[in-house]
C-alpha cells in the first residue's frame, strides 16, 4: 500500500478546489487524499473539465484519489470570501494533522488559504498568520523554518509572517541559531546533503556597511554564525542581500537563508513562479505547498496553473521516501 498524502484544499473562494481536482485528474503517482466539501470539489472539477468520481477515502485501499469529505459551512462563490467558511479552512488543516499524528497520512500538501478572511472571521484565537505558524502552533513546535525551492534556489526565512517594523527585534542570536540549526539538519535529512553549505543574507543594505548601515550583523548575525561554524556548520556570511542572488555567488551554497519573507521570496518566486515549493520545516510531519496565494482573480475560470501543487505532491513523496531509510 502506497503511503496516503493528505491534500487540504484551502480557501474555497480561491482556486484551490479547482487546482486539486486538476491534479487529481492528471498523472501524478501518488495516493491523494482530498480534504474539502464534496460538491464544492465536484463544482470546481467541472471549470477544469475533470470528473469528481472519487470514493471515499478508506484507509484500507490503495485509490490513486479519494476524498474525504468535510463540509463547508456556507456556499462558497468562486472569488467571494465569506468569514463563514474560516472556519472549515482549518477544520481541513486540522484533520490532515490529526491523520499524520496517528498514521493514516504519511504527508500534507496544502492549496492556499486566504490569511485575511481567516482573521476577519476572528478564529484560530483571533490571530491568524499562515499555514506555516498554524501548523506550528498545531503539533506544539516552538520554531518551524520556511524553505521555498524552485528555479534551482533553495531560500529561508529566519522571520516568517511579520510585519516589516517587528522583523530586527525578533532575530536575535538565539531565534537565528534555531533557525540554522533546523535548516541545516533538514537539508540533511529531507535534502540528503551531507555538508550543507548555508549562505546568510545580511539585514541591512550592504550587511550594515562596517556598522554605517545597521548593526545587527556585528551584534547578533555574525556572533551567531561564529558560534555555530564552531561546531562545524558551514555559513558563508552575512552577504549583502542585494548581490547574493548572482551565479557565481550561489554556486558557494546550497541554500540561502534571507532574514525576512520580501527580502528572499521575490526572487524565488522570479526565478520559479507556477513551478515553486514551499516546505515547512522543523515540524514533526511533513508538510508542502504551492509557492502561490488565492488567486481570487482566476477563481472558477479553470485557468489557473497546477504546476506548484503538481510540484509540492511530487516533493512529499520524495520527503516521505526519504523519512523511510533507515540512515534518516
Ligand atoms: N500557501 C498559501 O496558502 C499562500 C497563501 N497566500 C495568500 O493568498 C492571498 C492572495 O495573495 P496574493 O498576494 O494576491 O498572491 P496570489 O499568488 O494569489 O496572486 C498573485 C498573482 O498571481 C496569479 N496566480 C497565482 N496563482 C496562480 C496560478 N496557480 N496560476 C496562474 N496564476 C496564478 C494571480 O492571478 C495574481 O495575478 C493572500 O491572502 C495570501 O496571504 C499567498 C501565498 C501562499
Ligand atoms: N509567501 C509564502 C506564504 O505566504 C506561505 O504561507 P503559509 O501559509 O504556507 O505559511
Amino acid at each position: 500500500m502506497r503511503p496516503a498524502l493528505a491534500l487540504t484544499t484551502g480557501e474555497p473562494a480561491g482556486i484551490g478546489p479547482e487546482i486539486s481536482a486538476a491534479l487529481a485528474a492528471a498523472k501524478h503517482g501518488a495516493r491523494l487524499v482530498l480534504l474539502g466539501d464534496r460538491s464544492l470539489l465536484a463544482e470546481r472539477a467541472r471549470a477544469v473539465g475533470a470528473t469528481a468520481d472519487w470514493p471515499d477515502f478508506d484507509p484500507a485501499r490503495d485509490d490513486d484519489v479519494a476524498i474525504l469529505h468535510l463540509p463547508l459551512a456556507a456556499p462558497s462563490l468562486p472569488g467571494r470570501l465569506d468569514p463563514a467558511n474560516a472556519a472549515y479552512v482549518l477544520q481541513l488543516l486540522d484533520r490532515a494533522v490529526d491523520g499524520c499524528r496517528d498514521g493514516t497520512f504519511a504527508a500534507i500538501v496544502t492549496a492556499p488559504i486566504h490569511k485575511g478572511v481567516i482573521n476577519d472571521a476572528g478564529v484560530a484565537d483571533g490571530f491568524f498568520f499562515g499555514h506555516t505558524e498554524y501548523l506550528a502552533a498545531r503539533t506544539g513546535t516552538e520554531q518551524v523554518v520556511m524553505l521555498l525551492t524552485g528555479g534551482g534556489l533553495r531560500v529561508a526565512l529566519a522571520t516568517t509572517h511579520l510585519p516589516l517594523a517587528e522583523v530586527p527585534a525578533a532575530i536575535t542570536q538565539a531565534s537565528l541559531s534555531r533557525t540554522l540549526r533546523i535548516l541545516h539538519a533538514d537539508l540533511k535529512t529531507k535534502f540528503g546533503l551531507a555538508d550543507p553549505r548555508i549562505l546568510v543574507a545580511g539585514l541591512n543594505p550592504h550587511a550594515g556597511e562596517n556598522g554605517h548601515l545597521g548593526r545587527e550583523e556585528i551584534e547578533v548575525i555574525e556572533p551567531t554564525l561564529d558560534a555555530l561554524r564552531a561546531e562545524g556548520l558551514t555559513l558563508i556570511g552575512p552577504l549583502p542581500a542585494d548581490t547574493l542572488f548572482n551565479r557565481k555567488q550561489l554556486e558557494q551554497g546550497d541554500a540561502v537563508l534571507a532574514m525576512y519573507h520580501d527580502q528572499g521570496l521575490p526572487v524565488l518566486k522570479f526565478a520559479s513562479f507556477g513551478h515553486g515549493i514551499n516546505v515547512t520545516l522543523g515540524l514533526p510531519l511533513i508538510r508542502t505547498s504551492v509557492d502561490h496565494g488565492t488567486a481570487l482573480d482566476l477563481a472558477g475560470s479553470g485557468k489557473a496553473d497546477p504546476g506548484s501543487l503538481a510540484a509540492a505532491v511530487a516533493l512529499a513523496q520524495e520527503l516521505v521516501q526519504a523519512a523511510a531509510r533507515p540512515s534518516h
